[in-house]
């Protein structure tokens, strides 16, 4: 059976550890209905890759990270993409480590902290991937990803050899792949590493890495992670990483709305829905999302960590990842249709937790 590793940091160390460990990691720091037929085909740009995904070969690594970037490393010139609840403070990480970084974003305005703390400026993805050596995107969806690196100043048209993208938006596995071969068929380096942990942990520099594609990007990549991150799994073949990121992202989406209609049960029942969290928080289904969320969800406020659009956003590619592979996921398409339901209730901004409007609703209706 193959293995996949992945290295966890607590700044003064790193351990390898196997793929059992690893998924014990990521499900002690996670929270998440029928389906829709139209969202069945969520892969916008290309075909999900099935068979490429099921039989990419997973590639054990060896590293040597260190605590702190070296000297070589802060003189690697690195661009940042996308600078919204994600990307603002993993960049800041970046500037604040020593990194020389470069921004663009969509709308400008969000681009002036960061040069207030020493980043350059350019005015497109095109120009900050030509001044940079390795650059990082964080854009909203595969329309955004792909619009940023494959579009008309997009970063793809100036990558060379010796350049190289990293994506850490999260998308498809289709969409990743296309980005992969636009970025490569000029020359670059491609590695997709999209993200586990949310703002907080961004700000902290806590954020797990889902990483796949060119193994010496990876390295070169490797101590700005460490930067920005706690630990970072590399899973092999392009895709890999953007599944794996859907497929923990629809159990956070659904663990979210069972935990929306619990709360609301407990109260319908007479029960008082903070000592339901307190009862849930000491048992085996303890979450941190759960205790994190929970209070504000019974005082019906949702200060946005995660958008609600992201969420369904992701539960939509998940459910196409599993079309793919005939996959029946009903708890993750009934959980679709709730976020569905949330948008349309204009929370789309608001955190995810908002899901628990749409029980609602539901219930009202
Ligand atoms: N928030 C979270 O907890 C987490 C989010 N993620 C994922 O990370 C990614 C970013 O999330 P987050 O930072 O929360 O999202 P935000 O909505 O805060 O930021 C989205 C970013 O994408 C940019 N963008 C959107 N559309 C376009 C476009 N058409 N062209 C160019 N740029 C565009 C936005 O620019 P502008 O400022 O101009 O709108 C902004 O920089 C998403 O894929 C999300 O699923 C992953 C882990 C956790
Ligand atoms: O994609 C968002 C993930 C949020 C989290 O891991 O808490």
């Amino acid at each position: 059976m193959s293995l996949c590793f992945f290295l966890v940091k607590n700044r003064n160390s790193h351990h390898l550890l196997s793929s059992t460990a690893a998924i014990m990691a990521l499900s002690s720091s996670f929270c998440p209905q029928l389906p829709n037929t139209n969202y069945f085909r969520a892969t916008p740009y290309s075909s999900f890759p099935t068979k490429q995904l099921l039989s990419g070969s997973y590639k054990p690594f060896s590293v040597q990270a260190t605590s702190s970037p070296s000297k070589d490393e802060l003189a690697t010139r690195v661009g940042f993409l996308g600078l919204g609840i994600m990307g603002s403070p993993m960049a800041i990480n970046l500037i604040k480590a020593g990194c020389d970084v470069t921004v663009w974003n969509r709308t400008k305005s969000k681009c002036d902290p960061l040069t207030s703390l020493g980043a350059k400026y350019k005015p497109s993805p095109e120009e900050v991937a030509a001044s940079c050596d390795v650059t990082f995107a964080m854009l909203a969806d595969p329309e955004s990803a792909v619009e940023v690196a494959c579009g008309k100043h997009g970063a793809a048209s100036v990558m060379g050899p010796g350049k190289g993208y990293v994506d850490v938006s999260t998308v498809d596995g289709g969409t990743s792949i296309l980005i992969s071969e636009r970025i490569k068929a000029s020359g670059g380096s491609f590695l997709e590493a999209p993200v586990s942990g949310s703002k907080k942990p961004a700000e902290d520099g806590q954020l797990i890495f889902l990483t796949a594609g060119d193994k010496s990007l990876y390295e070169t990549a490797a101590p700005f992670l460490d930067i920005m991150g706690k630990s970072r799994f590399y899973l092999g073949d392009v895709g890999n990483g953007a599944a794996m990121k859907l497929v923990v992202n629809m159990i956070m989406g659904s663990m979210m709305a069972t935990f929306a209609e619990g709360l609301l049960l407990s109260e319908k029942a007479g029960l008082d829905p903070n000592v339901l969290v307190e009862v849930v928080s000491q048992g085996a289904i303890s979450a941190p999302m759960f205790a994190l969320k929970g209070p504000s969800m019974i005082k019906s406020s949702y200060p946005t960590a995660f958008p609600l659009k992201h969420q369904q956003k992701d539960l939509r590619l998940a459910l196409g990842l599993a079309e793919s592979v005939s996959q029946p996921t009903p708890i993750a398409a009934a959980a679709n249709e709730l976020y569905k339901v949330a948008k349309g209730h204009g929370l789309s901004d608001d955190d995810f937790s908002a899901v628990i409007e749409a029980v609602k609703v539901k219930l009202q209706s």
